[in-house]
């Protein structure tokens, strides 16, 4: 009952004859409104700013206290554009951006229409203020976030992953966080899952974690699972299932 199936030894399902069905597409809108609910947190440091209210920190402050960055005017880069990179996209469209950047196998003409201009992941992680990562977890993806890109990013770069954890050399990531060298991190995905409670990313400020609940949504959900009960059914019938993997 998942979008991804990266979890699944595709290699043992097909020499075992076993079908394997998911729930593509269902959740990409959902998953698109948790990336900018999770951006805009992020960006604007929402739970840090909640942290000092509850804390007593508030007090009267300088015009520059809490202030964050605004999506408005600033370069987007979506890693991967299918359907919820594409998702991700229209929603961004109405915030203004000045340039929306994306990597793809080739150009989209759905990302096209919207603005996007398609580019290497290295351009995108150089280029942009916001760099989102919506991209299957593959042998082609994994570590696609690696600490070489990591260090090409902009000192305020505020980087989104939505995708897997293993998208992103995470260690990598920590060291940067550390140092001061990106502006900022939100994670629905991480490694491992659940993360241990003595992570560093726990304690950092400048970092946003949600508990993978991208898709969370009571209607999603629901829907999520009705398919995945017809899928069951559809192998009881042999049948052609609503969402099969092709192995
Ligand atoms: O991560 C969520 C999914 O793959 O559905």
């Amino acid at each position: 009952m998942s979008v991804g199936y990266d979890h699944v030894d595709l290699i043992a399902m097909k020499k075992y004859g076993v079908r394997l069905g998911h729930t593509s597409n269902i959740s990409s809108e959902v998953i698109a409104e948790t990336t900018i609910g999770l951006l805009i947190a992020t960006a604007r440091r929402f739970f840090e700013a909640n942290h000092a209210l509850i804390t007593g920190e508030w007090k009267d402050s300088d015009i520059f206290w809490m202030c964050g960055r605004s999506i408005r005017n600033s370069i987007v880069g979506i890693v991967g554009c299918g359907n919820i990179g594409i998702s991700i996209a229209k929603k961004l469209n109405s915030f203004n951006i000045s340039q929306l950047l994306y990597t793809s196998r080739g150009e989209k003409p759905e990302a096209k229409n919207l603005g996007g201009k398609l580019v290497t992941i290295d351009e995108l992680v150089e280029q942009s203020d916001f760099i989102i990562v919506s991209v299957a977890l593959n042998e082609d993806t994994k570590y696609i976030i690696n600490r070489k890109r990591i260090a090409k990013m902009k000192s305020h770069a505020v980087l989104v992953n939505i995708g897997r954890g293993e998208l992103i050399d995470q260690d990598a990531l920590i060291e940067a966080l550390r140092e001061n060298r990106i502006g900022g991190v939100g994670l629905d995905v991480m490694t491992p899952e659940p993360l241990p409670l003595d992570n560093p990313l726990i304690k950092m400020t400048n970092v946003v974690l949600l508990p993978h609940i991208g898709s969370s949504s009571i209607e999603t959900r629901t829907e999520m699972a009705v398919v995945t009960a017809k899928n069951i059914i559809a192998v009881l019938d042999n049948s052609a299932m609503t969402k099969e993997v092709q192995l």
